[in-house]
């Protein structure tokens, strides 16, 4: 299987998490965390921080591994791979981009119902700050035909 790599960052602060509205491409009118695909020769640290800031304007050195998503479509022969980071370690103000329309969020009110579906199978790990695997396969944007989700001791 082609295995595509993206990165998926979250930003908190004391009990928000910031989200942002994607604006166009490829889960247009979601509500997501920030990331993109790799750039050659890039890391998926390095990608995840070059797009947390050129999608919300934040930048963060201390961007925490949390997990590994696999997403597969029925009719479509890629495999994401989409790694997942968080922290609440960051400098910079919160800006629009041409991408992402930023947005604090309570915890108590994420807008699951405008974000991707399989969002909440893997929050309650990414929240309680224990990593997670998760593979998702999909039959189209809307349905989840199967999935598995464990906690992962090493990521
Ligand atoms: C660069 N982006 C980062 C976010 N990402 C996804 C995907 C996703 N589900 C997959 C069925 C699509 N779920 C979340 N929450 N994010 C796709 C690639």
């Amino acid at each position: 299987k082609a295995k595509k790599l993206f990165t998926l960052a979250f930003i908190r602060r004391d009990n928000q998490v910031l989200l942002g509205l994607k604006k166009r491409g490829f889960g247009v009118g979601k509500w997501n965390g920030f990331g993109g695909k790799l750039n050659p020769n890039e890391t998926l640290i390095d990608a995840a921080q070059r797009e947390l800031e050129e999608e919300c304007g934040l930048r963060s050195d201390h961007l925490a591994k949390m997990g590994v998503l696999y997403f597969e479509f029925e009719d479509n022969p890629v495999l994401m791979e989409v790694h997942v980071f968080q922290t609440s370690d960051f400098t910079g103000e919160v800006k629009e981009s041409e991408e992402m329309k930023p947005q604090w969020y309570d915890l108590r009110d994420v807008p699951f119902s405008r974000m991707w579906p399989d969002d909440v199978f893997w929050w309650p790990y990414l929240l309680e700050e224990r990593k997670f695997t998760g593979y998702f396969k999909y039959k189209d944007q809307e349905t989840i035909v199967d999935y598995v989700i464990e906690e992962t001791a090493a990521l």
